[in-house]
């Protein structure tokens, strides 16, 4: 199919002092964002999109993307931005965790992006219109002006923002009452799941296997996007807060980032419930064999995934504890160099972002251990599609720059955005207890529960 050339025009740009993406974002309606510390970069609008389904899904969005990039015209207005990761025309990107799921994977190239990495700050905006004299600058101002957005003289704000910047912040911006129901099945449903799969890792049919389980939010209107991933940002700055389609959430949990050829991945796996002082926690955590087992599967599971995709890759040992707002867990960071391989004019290439990610999912933190027979139990005891839920979320940049993380502690939005279903799961390894695993899953659906004003 033919497709119209787009152009791109970044420029750099300030905003008032003390305003970030997370003030910004209440007022807008994203259709991508990831951010982290208050940086990273938000998507409004559509101007290019792709879907994909079923076993060639990663292969499927790499090639499309592949090709899309390739005919973008880019314009920049300032060099310093020029080796930014994620500055420019950049995709957000789901993939199901399934290639049996009935959900879509997706590319969304937005037709703005808003990007603050590094201290650096810019808009890109992306022209849309194929009969436009492509000798003419495009109307960066006007595409902003649709978007809610006013850029003078390099400064980018709201166009009907609040008098003082401070009022920026967020805390009136509010959502609809909202009401939490059971998701697909029953708390016993999920007790009785769990008890199976102990089961057949008693019978040595598998080492771990990850079960999860729904819950739906309902709303009487639809829930504001921008405030959502706003509160997120805030209460989970440590996080990656994300939304690509219509998945959205704050996930601690990085399957792969990729800059040229560096790699880094976070595994997590092994998780106590917040509530238990520090101390306590380090201990039951990095003196327990069942967490320290449960993890280290998880780990392994990764670095043997993504042994024939690297040159040189080594984990951090022993794991830490990382400490979040509603849980702490066993992490181990993973740095590696991605190997170069020769393409058929015989020059050297690194691996599209999209088929490392295929690499590298699913590991043993969303799926078990051997994953092969996790990947088929997991549907019989689930008894769920998980859509997008546990897989790989995240963007990719014109260079090949990429960040996937595992999209969990997160939802689906459905109903046009009148309600979102909640995701969570546990590792479940010999010796697990279903009671101990249902009252985890709710610890991992705190982070959306707070943010969704619903009280448990
Ligand atoms: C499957 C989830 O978490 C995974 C990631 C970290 C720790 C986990 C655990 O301790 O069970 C899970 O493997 C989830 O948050 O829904």
């Amino acid at each position: 199919m033919d497709t119209p050339p787009l152009r791109a025009e970044t420029r750099e740009i300030t905003c008032d002092a003390g305003v970030g993406l997370p003030d910004l974002l209440p007022q807008l309606q994203p259709t991508g964002a990831w951010l982290r510390e208050g940086e990273g970069i938000v998507g409004l609008g559509v101007a290019d999109s792709t879907m994909a389904s079923g076993s060639q899904r990663f292969g499927d969005l790499a090639h499309w993307w592949e090709r899309r990039r390739a005919q973008i015209h880019q314009v920049r207005d300032s060099p310093a931005l020029d080796d930014v990761p994620g500055c420019g025309p950049t995709v957000f990107a789901s993939v199901t965790f399934s290639s049996r799921s009935t959900a879509a994977s997706l590319l969304t190239l937005p037709e703005v992006m808003i990007g603050e990495v590094a201290g650096h700050r810019w808009v890109t905006v992306i022209s849309t219109d194929a009969a436009a004299d492509p000798d003419q600058p495009l109307d960066v101002e006007a595409t902003l002006t649709r978007y809610g957005l006013e850029l003078t003289s390099g400064t980018l704000t709201l166009i009907d923002r609040p008098s003082e910047p401070a009022t920026y912040r967020p805390a009136a911006a509010s959502l609809p009452a909202t009401t939490l129901t059971e998701g697909t099945h029953s708390p016993e449903h999920y007790l009785a799941a769990v008890a199976a799969g102990v089961d057949s890792i008693a019978e040595r049919r598998l080492e771990k296997l990850v079960l999860a389980r729904d819950a739906l939010v309902t709303a009487d209107q639809p829930l504001s996007t921008g405030t959502v991933l706003s509160r997120l940002a805030r209460t989970y700055a440590g996080c990656w807060t994300y939304l690509a389609g219509d998945v959205l959430g704050a996930t601690p949990e990085m399957l792969v980032t990729i800059r040229q050829e560096k790699l880094a991945s976070r595994v997590l796996a092994g998780t106590v419930d917040r509530r238990v002082g520090t101390e306590e926690a380090r201990g039951l955590l990095l003196e327990d064999p069942k967490q320290r087992t449960e993890h280290e599967i998880a780990v392994q599971s990764l670095l043997s995934q993504l042994a024939p995709v690297v040159e040189v890759i080594s984990a951090q040992n022993p794991p830490r504890v990382l400490e979040l707002p509603n849980v702490y867990h066993l992490s181990t960071d993973v740095t590696g160099r991605l190997a170069r391989t020769a393409d058929g004019d015989g020059r050297s290439t690194l691996p599209p972002a999209l088929l490392v990610a295929e690499r590298a999912h699913p590991t043993a933190a969303v799926c078990g251990t051997p994953t092969a027979t996790a990947a088929d139990l997991i549907p019989t005891l689930e008894e769920l599609d998980r859509g997008p839920f546990t897989g790989p979320v995240g963007w990719i940049d014109a260079a090949g720059n990429a960040d996937f993380g595992i999209a969990l502690r997160g939802g689906v939005l459905e109903d046009e955005g009148r309600s979102i279903r909640l995701y969570a799961g546990c590792g479940i390894v010999e010796g697990s207890r279903p009671h101990e695993e249902l009252e985890e899953t709710w610890a991992k659906l705190r982070p959306m529960l707070s943010v969704l004003d619903v009280e448990r």
